[in-house]
């Protein structure tokens, strides 16, 4: 897990599992789901993932060279539904949503990420968006609040480049004036050497030379650029049992650690940077801005049905039920989850439009849930998110009869796609 550091779980190799199957038992070519068997035999239980849906050739894997982290993505295009295919619970009308505080992150990795954090109008939970990259900026956070000053609107986040002792004004706009600097208005879109110091880990006070940050509705600028295509966002639901006290039943805490991995990897293309823009020495591949993206993080624990649910759903899987089965049994639906806040928490971010945005996923519901009742946001590409254990042949990620099982659930009875197919 060495190539894989921990942005929100604890950063050692994976737990191995009460029951490590050996690779012989990962390829097994059958699916074997009947409990007596495996009781009956005394051996131990075999593997449940059926190699249909575990090619040996993942869309990821390559055996010459092994796999490539420091890649972005291969993305599927996504078809504009039709109107028979739009079948997710969708509420009529988005919740409301307004970003209360935001606030810098170092990570263990050497990338910093932006945590937002959100108030709403449909739930007393605190839903966080984690922001990778000098791009992407909330609406709600930095529209002025009445009565406030320079360091409160500090204070909460709302403000552009960096904090540093000392700092006086959450604008650039206004610490140019304060330095004397004369007031260099580029209009339009906004300079890519401001863009990188708005989310970005720049040192001290921004250059004078910056463009202005304040549109004209008196909000900050922000976009993302076009050359970098649809941003990546990833919709990841609470799970303290995977992310937090590192349960082998489920690949949750992997895949939030992926997530942020993708976000933070050097842009594929050469954008503009600073030092492009003003004829500067070129920035170290390890400065250069990210391409980012970010992470809805929902407080949707256990699909929805909170974490006491889920550990009664664990003791009935431990009894011989399934994911699914043992939701129903609770009397909770098998996926409790809806995705109203997050499309609002992306039109927030602006991240809504025509552009569209590549969403890491497996699950189909979550495709076309998210983009709201009237198509305000598009997914136009999906990532897959491939467990780790199938991309490195088991040498890395979360592995066990358990996670096998979950893995089996979620293709066979929720019609999760682990495949470009
Ligand atoms: N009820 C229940 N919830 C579980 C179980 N295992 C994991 N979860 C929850 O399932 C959710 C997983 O969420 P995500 O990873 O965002 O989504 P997903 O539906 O798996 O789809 P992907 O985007 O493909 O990962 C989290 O809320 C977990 O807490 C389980 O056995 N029972």
């Amino acid at each position: 897990m060495q190539e894989y550091p921990a942005h929100a779980s604890p950063a050692f190799t994976p737990i191995a599992s009460p029951h490590p199957t050996s690779a012989r038992e990962r390829t097994v070519s059958y699916l074997k789901l009947s409990h007596d068997d495996e009781h009956n035999n005394n051996a131990p239980p075999p593997p449940l993932i059926s190699p249909a849906f575990t090619p040996p050739q993942t869309p990821f894997h390559d055996d010459s060279t092994g796999q490539r982290h420091d890649r972005q993505p291969r993305s599927i295009p996504v078809s504009s539904p039709t109107d028979s295919e739009r079948q997710p619970n969708l509420l009529p009308q988005l919740p409301h949503v307004e970003c209360q505080v935001r606030a810098r992150i170092p990570t263990t990795t050497g990338q910093e990420m932006f945590l937002h954090l959100y108030h709403n109008s449909a739930d007393e939970k605190e839903h966080l968006a984690i922001v990778f990259g000098p791009h992407i900026r909330s609406k709600s956070l930095d529209a002025p609040r009445p009565g406030e000053t320079e360091r409160d609107r500090m204070i909460r986040g709302a403000y552009v480049g960096t904090l540093f002792p000392g700092r006086t004004h959450s604008r650039v706009e206004q610490i140019r004036q304060e330095s004397g600097a004369a007031a260099k208005k580029t209009g339009g879109r906004p300079s890519a050497g401001y863009l990188s110091g708005l989310n970005g880990p720049g040192q001290g006070p921004p250059s004078p030379t910056m463009s202005s940050d304040v549109s004209a509705e008196g909000g900050i600028d922000s976009s993302y650029p076009e050359e970098l295509g649809p941003p990546m966002v990833r919709i990841h639901s609470e799970c303290y049992t995977g992310e937090t006290v590192w349960s082998a039943r489920c690949d949750c805490g992997e895949q939030l650690d992926e997530a942020a991995r993708l976000m933070s990897l050097p842009a594929p293309t050469p954008i503009t940077t600073p030092s492009s823009e003003n004829g500067e020495q070129p920035l170290p591949p390890s400065k250069l801005p990210s391409c980012g993206g970010v992470i809805i993080y929902l407080r949707q624990e256990g699909r929805g049905i909170g974490l006491k649910e889920k550990l009664k759903a664990y003791n009935l899987q431990d009894l011989g039920h399934d994911t699914m089965e043992a939701n129903i049994l609770l009397r909770h639906p098998g996926d409790a989850r809806s995705y109203g806040l997050a499309t609002a928490m992306l039109m927030d971010l602006g991240l809504d439009g025509e552009r569209g945005i590549k969403l890491l996923t497996n699950n189909p519901e979550k495709v076309r849930a998210v983009e709201g009742p009237n198509r305000e946001v598009r997914v136009v590409e999906r990532v897959p998110m491939i467990p780790l254990a199938w991309k490195t042949g088991g040498k890395e990620g979360v592995q066990g009869v358990e996670v096998e099982r979950y893995i089996s659930t979620k293709i066979e009875k929720f019609k999760h796609m682990f495949s470009s197919g």
